[in-house]
């Protein structure tokens, strides 16, 4: 079983005090820095770009960033991304040409690779390339905009994921993002996630300590 990970989403930071921010949300006792890029095209809105990602880094930014590309295409940023620092590089499956050689020029660049499934994508996408992952991450929104409801039928499709991994045998993690609550981290981590993205969350609460321990209080209720 893979250690619980709380990986707040800098889309809902105060973009005008990012490196604070960041600091802040890690010094509360969160784990990575879930960094949202988006292109204006594979999804309807825009954001940071590998800059960014090199700027956090130079602020003294250590902990894991989780780069989660929105963008078609997507091999051509990848090595932009792992050169400024990007610990893990997620991508959807419907924005590159060719899934299995994304997954391997983001290893061939140092990086983990994740695949991300959208709310209507089917499971079977994983077939043939779950052995070179080092994560899945199910959206329980459609991507584009933080601060949406998680959609009900993610659970189900965690179940089934978390078997396949389990049938793997393989160290892959399974993260979730979207919608994630201090009231429904629980059923979530029970459905068998272990890494969980959190914005609107995290950022909009004063007390960014406060949600971030109740969450994981939450997910130790479940998964020990
Ligand atoms: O990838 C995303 C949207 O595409 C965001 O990470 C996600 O929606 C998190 O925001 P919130 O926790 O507010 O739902």
């Amino acid at each position: 079983m893979q250690p619980t990970v709380i990986a707040p989403s800098i889309l809902s930071a105060d973009f005008a005090r990012l490196g604070e921010e960041v600091d802040n949300v890690i010094k509360a006792g969160a784990d990575w820095v879930h960094f949202d890029v988006m292109d204006n095209h594979y999804v309807p809105n825009l954001t940071i770009g590998p800059l960014v990602c090199e700027a956090l880094r130079k602020h003294g930014v250590t902990a894991p960033i989780d780069v989660h590309l929105m963008v078609e295409p997507v091999d051509r940023i990848v090595p932009d991304f792992a050169k400024a620092g990007a610990s893990l590089i997620s991508f959807h499956p419907e924005a590159s040409r060719h899934v299995h050689r994304t997954v391997q020029l983001i290893k061939s660049h140092g990086c983990q690779a994740g695949l991300v499934l959208n709310p209507g994508t089917p499971v079977e996408v994983l077939d043939y390339v779950l052995d070179e992952l080092d994560m899945v991450l199910l959206m329980s929104v459609n991507p584009g905009f933080g601060g949406q409801a998680f959609i009900p039928s993610t659970l189900d499709k965690l179940r089934r994921v978390r078997e396949r991994i389990d049938a793997s045998g393989r160290a892959i993690r399974l993260e979730i993002d979207g919608g994630v609550k201090a009231d429904n981290i629980a059923e979530i981590a029970a459905a068998g996630a272990d890494t969980f993205v959190a914005g609107s969350a995290i950022f909009n609460a004063d007390d960014y300590a406060d949600v971030v321990s109740r969450m994981k209080a939450a997910v130790a209720g479940v998964r020990g």
